[in-house]
């Protein structure tokens, strides 16, 4: 048998899409509308003095085509935190117009194919910082759900863990040349969700996204090993781009 790869995990993470009721917004009137907004309003800042508080993180993305219009992920120390915080959302004004598109459960995840032998990683603080990251506010987010496949003689979970660490170690590689253009949040879902890792990626120029992911499916761990899921791709909502999304 191979030897599994030992990992490290941090913060809870859940991605929760939504698309807009239009038409029920548009044929809403305007109090009730004021008031959903306030409600989302209120929810966004609860988000951010959480996040200044080390507690966790949220990013809000508008999603652009049709799979949503936006995305809150939140980062949250439990499960029972995410799920307490999806449930007051939903009972929220603003979540009567919305529908639920997409979600995605996972957990923060660092694997030790990179670690030095020897070293306790929960000692170094760049490590924590990593599994208890506070998300970018780039402009622009892509999010993609991947496995690692396990077919025929292309079995990565059949690989010794020498032949996977040197694989994983070019998949860096590639990586590192895009310090500074893009951050990647892995996070491992075995267990949780459909696939096995979800993929976040956050950039001030999308473009560096198509780069990026177009370079790694040369690359053999994405090659051959790679199976992907839906991709979403979005912009930024501040506060106040959510509100003037929602004028009509
Ligand atoms: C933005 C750049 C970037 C960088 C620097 C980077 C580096 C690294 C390192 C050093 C490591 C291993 C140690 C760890 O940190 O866990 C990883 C791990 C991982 N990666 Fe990665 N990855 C990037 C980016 C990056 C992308 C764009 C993708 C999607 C692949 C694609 O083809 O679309 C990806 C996937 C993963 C996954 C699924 C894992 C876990 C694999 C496992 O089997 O456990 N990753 N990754």
């Amino acid at each position: 048998m191979s030897e599994a790869a030992q990992t490290l995990e941090g913060w809870f993470s859940l991605h929760d899409f939504r698309t807009i009721d239009w038409e029920a917004w548009k044929q809403a009137d305007e109090a009730t509308r004021r008031q959903a907004e306030e409600d989302l309003q209120s929810f966004l800042k609860q988000w951010s003095a959480l996040e200044a508080d080390k507690k966790g993180s949220t990013a809000v993305y508008s999603i652009v085509g049709q799979k949503a219009d936006f995305v809150f992920m939140h980062l949250r120390e439990t499960l029972e935190e995410l799920n307490e915080l999806e449930i007051a959302f939903n009972k929220s004004a603003f979540a009567q117009f919305t529908y639920p598109a997409h979600s995605y459960v996972s957990v923060v995840e660092l694997s030790n194919y990179m670690g030095q032998p020897g070293s306790d990683p929960m000692e170094n603080p760049e490590v924590v910082a990593r599994l208890k990251p506070v998300l970018p506010k780039a402009a622009h987010i892509c999010f993609y759900p991947m496995n690692k496949r396990r077919a025929g003689s292309d079995n990565w979970y059949m690989l010794s863990m020498d032949d996977r660490r040197t694989m994983m170690r070019s998949h860096g590689m590639i990586g590192r040349q895009y310090a500074g253009k893009v951050k990647q949040i892995i996070t491992g879902s075995v267990g949780f969700d459909n696939w096995e890792w979800g993929v976040t990626l956050f950039a001030d120029d999308a473009l560096q996204f198509k780069k990026l992911v177009y370079e790694m499916r040369f690359d053999e761990v994405s090659a051959r090993y790679g199976d992907f899921g839906d991709f979403y791709i979005g912009n930024l909502l501040t506060a106040e781009k959510f509100s003037s999304m929602l004028k009509l």
